[in-house]
């Protein structure tokens, strides 16, 4: 029977990274996805552009659309204030068995909750959930086409407020077309993207952050 590349890549993370060292794992996962094999990490280069975001928005509350193997969550976890929460959400049910690995063997899981299922099912749900006002920081990373749904129905369930700052993957590669419109195009919002590249690739891609105004 074959392992999964989640499997393979927590396999590395426990062989590899040192046990409650978030850096350890961020760097693991880096390592083998640029040399061994490629995975959809957000990776070193737009991850830098995301933890520089992180630390200036320093969010007690933020909310992470698209786990996958848990590499990012680790490395916002990281990054994040005392007492401040990241949830993130998953929706595939293998890829959030090997994540709570992943963010445990980090040691970063008493700032993390993790969420399994669809966002158009959780996201009305969130508030009364996590007895939560609205999102400091968003950051979306799961499909492209939920992008523009997802914002919209933050919107209407009141998850974002005047300041919450949404920064989206991908907007080149695979690419976010309709969000990208959305986010530029829209008064409520001030959009800005920074260039980079596809994961552990020279393929162009980058990161849209914006600016919720109310
Ligand atoms: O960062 C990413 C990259 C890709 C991806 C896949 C295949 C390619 F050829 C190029 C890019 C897909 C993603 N899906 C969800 C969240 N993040 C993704
Ligand atoms: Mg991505």
């Amino acid at each position: 029977y074959g392992s999964t590349r989640p499997e393979r890549i927590l396999a590395e993370v426990k062989r590899k990274a040192t046990r409650g060292d978030a850096r350890s794992v961020v760097d693991t996962i880096d390592q083998y996805c640029r040399h061994q094999e490629w995975a959809m990490n957000v990776g070193d280069e737009k991850g830098t552009i995301l933890d520089s975001i992180v630390c200036e928005v320093k969010p007690m509350a933020m909310l992470e659309l698209g786990t996958y193997c848990g590499y990012s969550a680790v490395r916002i976890a990281s990054l994040l204030p005392p007492n401040s929460r990241l949830i993130t959400m998953e929706f595939n049910p293998v890829f959030a068995a090997i994540a709570r690995q992943v963010i445990a063997w980090a040691g970063v899981e008493d700032k993390v909750v993790l969420i399994e299922g669809p966002s158009g099912d959780w996201i009305p749900k969130m508030k009364k959930e996590f007895g939560l006002t609205s999102f400091d920081l968003v950051f979306l990373d799961h499909w492209k086409d939920c992008y523009l749904p997802d914002t919209k129905l933050m919107e209407e369930c009141g998850l974002l407020r005047t300041g919450s700052i949404l920064v989206a993957d991908n907007v080149i590669c695979p690419g976010a077309p309709d969000y990208l419109e959305y986010v530029r195009g829209s008064p409520r919002y001030e959009s800005k993207y920074f260039r980079s590249h596809l994961e552990y690739t020279r393929v162009e891609d980058g990161i849209e952050k914006s600016v919720f105004l109310g």
